[in-house]
């Protein structure tokens, strides 16, 4: 099959959908999935040392546009590891690459992305849960159709900068050289102040003016794709060097109006990636922070509120950070006592090349850490007020070992009656094969939520309004969400996708997954959940006297177990 161009030979909107809800409460349209959605909380008051809890309901309508849109996605920092990796991998997805290495033949995959990769569960049948493609969910932008271009202080073009990344077999290299070749970053904005003096070497790329021309710039940059792709829609998607947090300063960017005043005086204290936040706000792009600065200083938030544009990040939630999200989790929820926890990695890539530089460290080393504290706070058992463990964040720039990051993490915890635990972890895995699928994850979902609507079920159709434009939906890809002002944040991964699932659930009208499982617990199972009892056992146990039959079929396995503990004791 002859490699797909997508500028010309794009296909229109092809059905994505393979689940129908079938309730009264759902409506499909040729334009819109439409759901009625009782949303249902619990309210808690503490009164007296007691907990006073009411249960509330609120109801919902969701809408979601079916059309899924022809996107395209600007990487700045488009020829570094990450953005020719992930252009690597759609052009390799897209065009069914394979490769033989060593070991065997590999065939282009999206391994690591949630929207690609993992599924959901959507309910029960006749073979017990079903799970289906987390894409499937709701229509999505397909990932072998996504076009990017993008921006670099580095002039090399995509083939040699993926030469230079050093991630990818070089059977895979060799066969997108001629493809890659052909894509040259567009020159970008480059303050050395913000990143690593060791930059200085790639920066053969950068355009010149005032902030305000640059910014001018960059608006017609993203026109410009826009235009030549015949794109529908474009998000933007910061994958450069990690800069050093920007000073927040009242009449500097504590406000829309300051920070664009700020701009047209050309100060100093604004950021290149606040830079092009702006621009791409400007534009009514969606902008999206792969690395930990504070980008989205309270300007940014402001000015993309006023303009109902989605911001999201920061810094890619990719390896020890996304572990740490689950163990933390897992050690807190179970009752066990993290007292220290040590991260250390090395890498040799130019991410920590730039990471070696105090400032720009300081950036990461404050995401990576962040990341345990609403665990922490949520079991006060464990932990007095403002209790914490230690934690400590080492990276280390190591250039022989390039992308291949060693991430080794110490968990210290207490247990029972004085008792220790320490867990230690050892990780080697490419850097930025772990980061790439993620960006396809953040601009995939960041573009579904741009289809999706919400509104309180009495009011009109007029009240139909968006997320608010600090998408915390993403979370679950970032290490340290932002979330709009005000509202809490949720490191815990599995929370994170829980919430992610189950308001696309409300989408198509399904209650949340709870897991309760209510079915297979009661005294007798209905016979439409009697999936489990199939073979021999089923017939032994339902064959047994004893069995209580319930509508002709027996009781789960529980029955011989109880006989087998009794011998014990
Ligand atoms: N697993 C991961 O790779 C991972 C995880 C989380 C976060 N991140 C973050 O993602 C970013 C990219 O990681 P990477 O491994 O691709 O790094 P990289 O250094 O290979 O790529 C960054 C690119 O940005 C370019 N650049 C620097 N300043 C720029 C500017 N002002 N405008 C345009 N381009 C600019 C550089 O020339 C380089 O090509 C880093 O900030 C990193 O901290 C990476
Ligand atoms: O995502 P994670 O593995 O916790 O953190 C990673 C760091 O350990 C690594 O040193 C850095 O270069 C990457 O940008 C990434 O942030």
């Amino acid at each position: 099959m002859s490699p797909r161009n997508p500028s010309t030979d794009y296909l229109p909107f092809e059905s994505r959908e393979t689940i129908t809800v079938q309730s009264p409460n759902v409506t499909y349209t040729e334009q819109f999935i439409e759901s009625k959605y009782e949303y249902q909380t619990t309210e808690v008051k503490e009164e007296c040392g007691k907990y006073l809890v009411t249960p509330k309901t609120e109801s919902y309508v969701f809408r979601t546009a079916r059309r899924v849109p022809r996107l395209g996605v600007m990487l700045v920092g488009w020829g570094g590891n990450n953005g020719t990796t992930v252009t690597a991998a759609v052009l390799a997805n897209r065009n069914k690459l394979s490769w033989h290495t060593k070991e065997d033949v590999r065939h282009a995959d999206y391994l690591g992305s949630i929207t690609q990769a993992s599924t959901v569960s959507l309910g029960t049948g006749p073979q017990g849960e079903v799970y289906v493609p987390f894409k499937s969910m709701l229509p999505m932008v397909n990932a072998n159709d996504i076009v990017f271009d993008g921006w670099d202080i580095s002039s090399l073009n995509l083939g040699d900068s993926m030469k230079r990344a050093q991630v990818l077999d070089y059977n895979l290299q060799t066969q997108l050289y001629p493809l890659m070749s052909k894509m040259k970053p567009r020159p970008s904005i480059y303050i050395p102040d913000f990143i690593a003096a060791n930059q200085k070497d790639r920066a053969d790329n950068c355009l010149s003016g005032t902030k305000s021309e640059m910014v001018e710039k960059l608006r017609e940059d993203i026109r410009d794709f826009k235009k030549k792709q015949n794109l529908e829609k474009v998000i933007v998607l910061w994958s450069a060097n990690t800069e050093r947090f920007s000073d927040v300063r009242e009449g500097l960017n504590d406000t829309a109006e300051t920070l664009l005043a700020s701009i047209k005086n050309n100060v100093d204290e604004v950021s290149p990636s606040t830079l092009f936040a702006v621009a791409s706000i400007l534009e009514g792009v969606t902008y999206i922070n792969g690395s930990p600065q504070n980008t989205f200083v309270p300007g940014v938030i402001d000015l993309a509120e006023q303009r109902r544009v989605y911001i999201g990040g920061d810094d890619f939630k990719s390896g020890q950070t996304k572990i740490k999200s689950v163990l933390v989790d897992f050690l807190v929820s179970a009752g066990i006592k993290p007292v220290s926890i040590v991260s250390y990695n090395h890498l040799g890539n130019n991410d920590g090349k730039n990471l070696s530089a105090p400032q720009t460290f300081r950036s990461k080393e404050i995401s990576k850490t962040n990341v345990v504290d609403d665990m922490v706070a949520s079991n006060s058992i464990l932990y007095k007020p403002n209790e914490k463990p230690d934690h400590c964040v080492v990276i280390k720039y190591v250039p022989y070992v390039g992308d291949s990051k060693r991430a080794m993490d110490e968990y210290t915890s207490e247990i029972m009656m004085g008792g220790r635990s320490t867990i230690v972890l050892h990780n080697t895995c490419e850097d930025s094969l772990l980061a790439s699928p993620l960006i396809l994850d953040l601009a995939i979902i960041a573009e579904l939520c741009e289809r999706i609507e919400l509104r309180r079920a009495g009011e009109s159709e007029k009240e139909f309004q968006r997320f608010n434009s600090a998408l915390s939906l993403l979370s679950i890809l970032c290490k340290a969400p932002l979330t709009p002002r005000g509202t809490p944040v949720s490191n815990a991964f599995f929370r994170q996708k829980l919430c992610i699932e189950n308001i696309f659930r409300a989408c198509v009208g399904l209650a949340p997954l709870n897991h309760m499982q209510l079915e297979y617990k009661m005294e007798t199972i209905a016979p439409e959940f009697q999936h489990c009892l199939t073979g021999t056992v089923a017939q032994t146990l339902t064959s047994q006297p004893n069995v209580k039959q319930a509508n002709g079929v027996g009781k789960t396995l529980h029955h011989e177990n109880t006989e087998a503990r009794a011998e014990v004791h």
